[in-house]
């Protein structure tokens, strides 16, 4: 079967200035290619680019709601795998490009992002770095330091928004760049919000009354320096964990360049 596969661009425009990762590819820009997918693409993968010889072990992980989610043992080493049937790989570009870009800041630890793509039955596939969960949660105030550091070194030359479209959970959620944040947020984040609940709802009072709050933010953000900076864009207690020795470690991000306050 032939289809349209993507390579990722190895960073997010939020970090014009870091390395890039050497796993993902080795191109500037998104380029599109025809391939044919194989029958096993994450099993290929683990078994070519991944360095392994041989696959040990594949257990399920739970814990997730959207995907069902595994970890590869190998003579190389572990790889953390999310499948879903149903939904094309944009989903998991949003989260591969996320996990990339804050990966790339060197600040807080992200599982890297190794590989997304199509699965041949539909639905689709992401290959990452296993991480090792510890049992005890990390210290929060290390969690707050290391995420403030991630938003300092995660700066933006395109303004407000994110190489592409992601999702929160299963809601969409738009990127569109924009050198304007008060624009930015009134449009993308509260306007597209109120818009579903209208069309989902049918109830005009809150829209009306949200599209009077986005219509007068302006004076909220006097005399505020407003900065675009790399946010996870989903984080919840369900998002942080700590890796084995302790330190915090966050997943599942639905990544955006957002104001910072300074
Ligand atoms: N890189 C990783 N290494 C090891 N375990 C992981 C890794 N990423 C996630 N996990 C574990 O797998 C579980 C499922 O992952 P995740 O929460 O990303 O799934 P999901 O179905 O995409 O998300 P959601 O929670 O939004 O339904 C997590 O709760 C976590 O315990």
């Amino acid at each position: 079967m032939l289809v349209h596969v993507g390579l990722l661009p190895l960073s997010s425009s939020c970090l014009p200035s870091l390395p890039r990762l050497p796993r993902l590819s080795s191109t500037k820009h998104r380029t599109f290619a025809m391939a044919v997918v194989s029958e096993d693409p994450v099993r290929e993968w683990i078994l070519s680019e991944g360095n392994a010889t041989q696959i040990t072990r594949i257990s399920p992980v739970g814990g997730g709601c959207i995907n069902r989610a595994s970890h590869y043992d190998t003579d190389a080493g572990s790889f953390f795998v999310k499948t879903n049937r149903s939904i094309g790989p944009s989903m998991f570009e949003g989260e591969a490009l996320g996990l990339g870009a804050m990966f790339e800041t060197g600040t807080i630890r992200v599982p890297k992002p190794f590989k997304f793509g199509p699965l041949p039955t539909g639905g689709s596939y992401i290959i990452m770095e296993f991480i090792e969960f510890g049992s005890r949660r990390s210290n929060q105030s290390v969690l707050g330091r290391k995420l403030a550091e991630m938003h300092k070194a995660g700066k933006s030359e395109k303004g407000f928004g994110f190489e592409v479209n992601n999702t929160v959970g299963s809601t969409p959620q738009i990127n569109t760049w924009s050198s304007d944040w008060i624009q930015f947020y009134g449009e993308h984040r509260l306007g597209y919000q109120l818009q579903l609940a209208l069309d989902q709802y049918g109830d005009s009072t809150i829209y009306e009354k949200g599209q009077r709050l986005v219509k007068s933010m302006g004076p909220f953000f006097d005399n505020v320096v407003i900065e675009p900076c790399l946010l996870h864009g989903d984080l919840w207690s369900g998002n942080i964990s700590s890796d084995k020795n302790g330190e915090p470690v966050i997943l599942d991000p639905a990544c955006y360049c957002k104001l910072k306050w300074t």
